[in-house]
């Protein structure tokens, strides 16, 4: 009964609040058209002020006379109320008034939700009464613009500050408005005019014909494609609707009925999901309107590419010598060689490149291929020459080709690979120019494409040539904050060059002090920490919604996701190792297996590995290593099977060292020369950009906590992270014990999320470490969750 009486009572009351406090729609509407009138009258009345101020002026005091008339287009009000804003007021400035009194107005009507209305009347007042002290303070002869409250203002600030102190006074308030109402950043200003310098730069090129980026014509002519096709769409419907002579079929008018019932659902949602989408678009694309792109690179905004200066073309002028008798006598000799076996041939032909010239033979028909490739030796014999490599047949040919090196071989030169249009109009995310192929084309390949590398050679045949090569190429097309280096050198001699570039292209553990690795047990670290920063990244990527990093850093780009929220822009990351042996050695399967996880899950996320060995062995290149490493290079080795291991296929033991050596990425095997850059060379890149600004400190890798320091320690529950509890709660919820969704929920870095997990392993909550895989979590829920931590405490 007590209960029923209380309801009862409380009742009226709520119906009487809802009455009195909210306005109804009606009365908004009203309200609304009102404040709109209002303004119109305000708008008019203040722009015939302007004209008729001084007819006006006299009349003022006869407001209340019937008789009398004002000349403004509102009459006694206009004249009224625009020489209370316009004259005793804020003069020109006033002009806000109905334009704020429009805006609300239209709040109103619509019945919009007015959370910003408070927002536009404070800016408004403050601009308002900043535009009426500047014009009092800069026209001060016209006393009408800046109104008597401009003039007196800047008269008072004047008494006491003088005149540039009030000048001062507009510029910093100015600073403030645009700060906080428009954003304005330096950066942002900074973006503001590169972008219209772009824009101004690209209609001057238009007419030329540039390269443009295949993704970028792709999507224009998908939107194109689009367009037209939704005018042909609305064509059809036009004519079908428009056609009068054809009578709506019965059927098809039921049909119509009872599809859009069924569609109504259906289109519902769809408008719903778009508007959520088209919401953060446009917010994304607010933010680019308002600060351009993010530019990852404007933090070195000043980095100078090195230039071409720097490489020695190394007495190569460009071009190969061709030597016609060294032609003709090869010719000759191969002719004679196959005729001796009774090969007959139709058919010469020879293409020189810069160490070896491939003669392409068309045998005679009838001819077995397997004759002549068994004739190997014997040709090389008669030519008295090393090196010789036959191809037989030449994929895609129908010939069979005879490589034969040059007496005077071209040294091809850095440079010269990199001053290549080819190499630089490569639109690749990692372009690298090996050298030049047997055709003495450039050849450029994208090593995010490879998406690793495998490079094996005897020593001294040009292996730390094409891994300078290699490092060279990114450097001349890559701005420090696109790639990240990881130099793994146990010979401790060959990659400390690029010690210079440290804090421009360096990435290292936290806690050590040389960036180039040269130690067995911080390679392993420096593999399980480059292991930690790709489940992170796949992480991002999941929660960006995307597939591979160059979608994750257009996104990022377009400013469609939040800093806020964990994400970044992503450099890519190159791991090189020199001298894989050595490792595989002294740490086996330590370094095999975050080697073989990262070659396996790393490319979609940026992060590529190039390794390079002398010793071309089984236990060295192991299966499982060369199953995740398709792109692979020999350069010359010593023995067929060495070329076997490498390449699966023999050729590397025929090659002519100094640069010459075979690249396969699946398939084919290409003959390449590898560009030759000396260390001095290096030496003048790694000082040209050591000497340019650079960031604080070198890329920070994730730390990695070694399996050995912690997980079997023992807890004490008195020493216990703040956040234990609800990291234990976060994990047993999401039934997932990974350290990185302890981070991203409780927003903790990754040493201290690492050493709660270790205390929830401690405390018996998740399983122990099981490599990639997240923990297993051994309380089902939060109920359990709570008994377990009381039954500790007890
Ligand atoms: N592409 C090239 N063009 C011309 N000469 C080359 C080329 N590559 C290497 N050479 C010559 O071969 C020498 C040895 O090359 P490099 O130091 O790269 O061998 P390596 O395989 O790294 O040997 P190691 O394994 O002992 O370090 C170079 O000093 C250079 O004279």
């Amino acid at each position: 009964m007590a209960k029923k009486r209380t309801k009862s009572k409380s009742q009226p009351t709520t119906s009487k609040k809802k009455f009195s406090l909210k306005p109804s729609k009606q009365n908004k509407i009203i309200f609304g058209s009102l404040l709109i009138v209002l303004s119109i009258a305000l708008f008019f009345s203040f722009m015939s002020f302007y004209f008729t101020w001084q007819e006006d002026q006299s009349m003022l005091s006869e407001f209340a006379d019937r008789n009398a008339q004002a000349k403004n287009l509102l009459n006694k009000f206009g004249a009224a109320v625009s020489h209370f804003f316009m004259y005793k007021g804020f003069g020109l400035a006033s002009f806000a008034f109905p334009l704020l009194l429009a805006v609300t107005g239209l709040y109103l009507f619509l019945g919009l939700d007015g959370k910003g209305l408070v927002g536009k009347w404070v800016w408004g007042l403050t601009g308002i009464i900043w535009v009426s002290v500047a014009l009092g303070f800069f026209a001060a002869d016209l006393p009408l613009l800046g109104g008597s409250i401009g003039y007196e203002m800047n008269d008072f600030l004047q008494d006491y500050t003088g005149k540039i102190g009030v000048f001062l006074i507009l510029i910093f308030v100015l600073m403030v408005i645009l700060v906080r109402l428009f954003n304005f950043t330096p950066e942002g200003f900074a973006n503001f005019f590169k972008s219209q310098k772009q824009k101004i730069k690209s209609d001057f090129t238009d007419t030329n014909e540039q390269p443009i980026d295949a993704d970028d014509t792709e999507e224009d002519e998908e939107s194109s494609i689009e367009l037209r096709m939704d005018d042909k769409v609305q064509e059809k419907i036009d004519t079908y609707t428009h056609k009068k002579d054809i009578p709506p079929l019965k059927s098809e008018a039921g049909l119509d009925v009872n599809l859009p019932e069924d569609d109504a659902s259906d289109i519902d949602l769809t408008v719903e999901e778009t508007k959520e989408e088209e919401e953060s678009d446009v917010k994304a694309a607010k933010l680019v309107k308002d600060f351009g792109e993010f530019d990852p690179k404007l933090e070195l905004g000043n980095y100078k590419f090195p230039p071409l200066d720097l490489l020695d073309a190394h007495g190569a002028s460009g071009g190969i010598t061709i030597n016609q008798e060294e032609l003709e006598e090869n010719k000759n000799r191969i002719v004679s060689t196959l005729k001796n076996y009774k090969i007959g041939i139709a058919q010469i032909k020879a293409t020189i490149g810069p160490t070896v010239t491939l003669y392409e033979i068309v045998p005679d028909a009838g001819i077995r291929i397997s004759k002549i490739k068994n004739l190997e030796d014997d040709i090389a014999l008669s030519l008295a020459a090393l090196g010789i490599r036959i191809i037989a047949p030449i994929p895609g040919k129908g010939t069979v080709g005879i490589e034969v090196p040059n007496k005077n071989a071209t040294v091809v030169s850095m440079r010269s690979v990199i001053a290549s249009n080819k190499f630089q109009k490569a639109e690749m995310e990692l372009p690298v120019a090996f050298g030049k192929t047997i055709s003495n084309e450039t050849f450029v390949v994208d090593l995010a494409k490879m998406p690793h590398l495998l490079m094996a050679g005897a020593t001294g045949q040009g292996k730390s040539v094409g891994l300078n090569a290699v490092i060279t190429s990114l450097l001349y097309k890559k701005h420090p904050a696109e790639v990240k280096f990881i130099f793994v050198d146990p010979k401790k001699v060959e990659l400390t060059l690029y010690n210079k570039i440290e804090r421009h292209f360096l990435a290292k553990l936290p806690d050590s002090d040389e960036a180039i690795i040269t130690d067995t047990t911080k390679v392993i670290h420096t593999l399980n920490s480059l292991c930690i920063e790709m489940d992170n990244r796949y992480e991002l990527l999941k929660t960006a919604m995307v597939r591979n990093i160059k979608e994750y850093n257009a996104k990022f780009k377009a400013r469609k996701l939040n800093p806020n929220d964990g994400h970044k822009f992503l450099p890519y990351i190159v791991l090189v190792i020199d001298e894989f042996a050595d490792l595989i050695m002294t740490a086996g399967k330590e370094v095999e297996t975050p080697i073989a996880r990262l070659a396996q899950l790393a490319r979609a996320i940026g992060i590529h590995l190039i390794i390079a060995t002398q010793r071309p062995s089984v236990n060295v290149i192991t299966g499982i290593i060369k199953a995740n490493f398709p792109a692979r290079i020999a350069f010359r080795v010593t023995s067929k099977i060495d070329s076997r291991t490498i390449l699966d296929a023999q050729g590397a033991d025929q090659l002519i060292g100094r640069g010459d050596m075979l690249y396969t990425q699946g398939n084919d095997m290409t003959r390449l020369q590898c560009a030759f850059v000396d260390t001095p060379e290096v030496g003048k890149i790694v000082e040209y950009i050591g000497s340019q600004r650079a960031y604080p400190e070198a890329h920070m890798l994730p730390e990695y906590i070694g399996e050995d320091s912690g997980t079997s320690i023992d807890y004490d529950i008195s020493e216990r992270d703040a956040m234990f509890r609800e990291a234990a709660e976060v994990i047993v919820t999401a039934q997932q014990g990974s350290a990185s969704l302890i981070q991203r929920k409780l927003k903790l870095g990754y040493n201290r999320a690492g050493r709660i997990i270790d205390q929830l392993e401690a405390a018996g909550i998740v399983g122990p470490f099981e490599g990639s895989k997240a923990r297993q979590v051994l309380i089902p829920d939060i109920y359990s969750l709570e008994q377990h931590l009381e039954n500790e405490t007890k």
